[in-house]
């Protein structure tokens, strides 16, 4: 691919690479906010401040002892503790990145692992916009570009790793 793509293909989601006319010079305009930058950016034009307004995750659930609802279709009475189940979930995140397939990785691991009702979607939660999910999975979920994944959040319902699909 030419330099010109390659440059463009790296730009985080939500930006535009345009040419200025009066000094023949790029600059980057965001999708999301409608604003207009010289700086080439660093990070999704759907972080914090956007008004996206619906994202696509997936989720893998690990509930633990601490959770508003410890149990789940696996089992009923879950009783690992929270340090336990971080680290269920970063031998998760170990194996998805080291996985040819990444995506297909954790949509396997949640299917078969998520203390979440969508496990068996693969923990593919759908689209859904502000307001509708836990306050500190919404905030992670909205600052993934499409095909990243989170760190480990933190909610009443236990600690998820989230994949951003769409
Ligand atoms: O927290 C509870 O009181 C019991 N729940 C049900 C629930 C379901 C959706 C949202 C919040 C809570 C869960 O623990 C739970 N949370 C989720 C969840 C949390 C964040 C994003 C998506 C799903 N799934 C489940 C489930 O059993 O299947």
């Amino acid at each position: 691919i030419g330099k010109q793509q390659k440059m463009a293909e790296d730009l985080p989601s939500g930006w535009e690479k345009r040419m200025s006319r009066t000094n023949n010079t790029p600059y980057y305009f965001n999708t999301a906010t409608g604003r207009s930058q010289w700086e080439r950016p660093a990070s999704s034009a759907f972080g914090k401040g956007s008004n996206l307004t619906e994202v696509r995750c997936a989720h893998i659930l690990v509930k633990h002892s601490g959770s508003r609802n410890p149990s789940s279709w696996r089992s009923d009475h879950i009783t690992r503790s929270k340090e336990d189940a971080i680290n269920i979930l970063n031998g998760y995140i170990e194996q998805i990145k080291a996985s040819a397939n990444p995506k297909k990785a954790f949509q396997t691991i949640a299917k078969e692992f998520s203390d979440c009702s969508s496990a068996k979607r693969g923990g593919d939660l759908g689209f859904f916009g502000r307001r509708k999910m836990q306050k500190p999975f919404e905030d992670a979920s909205f600052a993934l570009d499409v095909g990243e994944m989170s760190p480990i959040v933190d909610t009443d319902s236990g600690v998820h790793i989230i994949w951003r699909i769409d």
